[in-house]
């Protein structure tokens, strides 16, 4: 079993999740963009970071990289795939799902712990969790805001795709509680090709290590643990 941790020009997340995957016994290694997946992939993040500097949109570059083809090809074949931060914009950006993450509200970059509520425990993400169950998450983001259109909106919420929602530390959504202004504040939702395919702004590979400690992160990247 191992995870390609995908590194671009710009990545800067990719050894602390491979660190954080490793803690939890589940093999990973970080594989630069050019050199393709391994053979023996079994599961994919998108990490966090400033792939090609943000420029144009953050993640518009990297999504046209030649090794996203493969991403989804092998998200096609059921392969999981994870997009954190920079790698949920990535994932956005390449259609792997749906909506866009583009500035924040406040127009500054927002480095802070927040909490968001699991919204569907149903997912490989989320099946360590409760449903309504409240974690503790960092975000460190210039561009988290969650943009989709109101169908599109519906569609998702009908169908259950929104994995985690912004949210005070009791667990009530409120606009207080919403740091980037995101749709329905929304912190992360599953993919076009099934829940295996996923996408969330906070990092849950810097709640991981009991060492920085907050712990909660660790339950999303257990997605990758295979049953
Ligand atoms: N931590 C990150 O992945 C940074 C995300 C992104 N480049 C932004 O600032 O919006």
């Amino acid at each position: 079993m191992t995870v390609a941790v995908v590194q671009f020009g710009g990545s800067n997340c990719d050894r602390d999740t491979v660190q954080a995957l490793e803690s939890l016994g589940i093999e990973a290694e970080r594989v630069w963009h050019e050199d393709g997946l391994p053979a023996d992939v079994e599961g994919i993040v998108l990490p966090g970071g400033f792939s090609y500097g943000d420029y144009l949109r953050a993640g518009a570059m990297a999504a046209h990289s030649p090794i996203m083809d493969e991403v989804r090809d092998a998200a096609v074949a059921g392969t999981p795939v994870l997009g954190i931060c920079n790698g949920a914009q990535i994932g956005c950006e390449a259609s792997l799902t749906p909506g866009a993450f583009t500035t924040n509200e406040s127009a500054r970059f927002q480095c802070e712990h927040v909490h968001v509520r699991v919204e569907n425990a149903d997912t490989p993400w989320t099946r360590q969790y409760e449903e309504g169950d409240v974690i503790e998450l960092p975000i460190a983001h210039g561009e988290g805001r969650f943009e989709i259109d109101d169908d599109r909106l519906e569609t998702l919420e009908d169908e259950g795709r929104v994995l985690f929602r912004y949210c005070e530390a009791d667990g009530t959504v409120t606009p207080e509680a919403n740091p980037n202004g995101s749709k329905h504040s929304i912190a992360g939702v599953t993919g076009e090709e099934g829940d295996h395919v996923a996408v969330l702004m906070p990092h849950p590979e810097r709640a991981t290590l009991a060492d920085i400690g907050v712990t909660d992160g660790q339950g999303v990247l257990e997605g990758f643990r295979a049953d």
